[in-house]
């Protein structure tokens, strides 16, 4: 049985992602607007670009945090950042619904957002995703690091450099991996299951812009940065 050690230098970097990870997150919490009222489609319209926008500024932030990402080519910076934006806004959409309410309220959010203007044939697949992110009940570290390893996943469109993300991808998954190991060790799969997520979070992803254009209401306005980052 290998002894699992996380060496000084992971540690470090560990610290300096997680710190981050929460010191960049969005200022209003959206699950407690929701929970307070109702809104109708074009609000929540509102809402979700809204919040969508924000999270895309905390997490450009978040990226100048990533021990490496800043000596990437820039361009390829752009790149990683603009292929990971859905996904990033999806996990943490995840996180949020998972996050641990007083009794009933996840029931309330839940139902808000189904009634929220989302198309029916999104939702399923929404809330499998969010609750299967939910089971795994992930530390703060490790929600941190699986940010960190969707962002820098290198086979992003337009990306010219994928050696060199794909080297600090691997330094990040080297850390999740023993974090895992040391979190979980009653289960030995916890990190392979931690990594099926990304696989159903990138499916998610690919629903996204059908989930904005099936909104059920008409003349769906964006932010100029959601029309350059979400290609609508
Ligand atoms: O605001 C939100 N998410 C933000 C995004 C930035 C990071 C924090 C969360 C939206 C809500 C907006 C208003 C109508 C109800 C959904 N949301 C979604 C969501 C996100 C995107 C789509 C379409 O692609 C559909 C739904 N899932 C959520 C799970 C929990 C709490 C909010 C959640």
């Amino acid at each position: 049985k290998e002894k699992v050690e996380i060496t000084k230098e992971q540690q470090a970097l560990m610290k300096i992602i997680t710190d981050a990870y929460n010191r960049h997150q969005i200022p209003q919490d959206v699950a407690k607007k929701l929970l307070q009222d109702q809104y109708s489609a074009e609000e929540n319209f509102l809402l979700l670009t809204e919040m969508a926008t924000s999270q895309v500024q905390v997490l450009v932030e978040f990226t100048k945090n990533i021990p490496g990402f800043l000596s990437l080519d820039r361009e390829d910076q752009i790149a990683l950042l603009k292929g990971s934006a859905v996904e990033a806004m999806f996990l943490r959409s995840a996180q949020v619904f998972s996050r641990k309410m007083p009794s009933g309220h996840t029931e309330v959010l839940e139902e808000r957002i189904r009634k929220s203007g989302i198309s029916e044939e999104f939702i399923t697949p929404m809330f499998n995703f969010y609750k299967s992110i939910g089971e795994l009940h992930m530390v703060q570290e490790e929600q941190a690091l699986l940010t960190t390893v969707t962002i820098l996943t290198p086979d992003r469109p337009y990306v010219k450099d994928q050696q060199a993300v794909e080297r600090l991808q691997e330094t990040m998954l080297d850390v999740l991996r023993k974090l895992c190991v040391l979190q979980h060790p009653q289960e030995p799969q916890y990190f392979a299951r931690l990594l099926g997520r990304l696989t159903e979070l990138r499916t998610l992803s690919h629903y996204h812009t059908e989930m904005l254009a099936s909104w059920r209401m008409n003349d769906h306005k964006f932010t100029p940065l959601l029309c350059e980052i979400w290609d609508v």
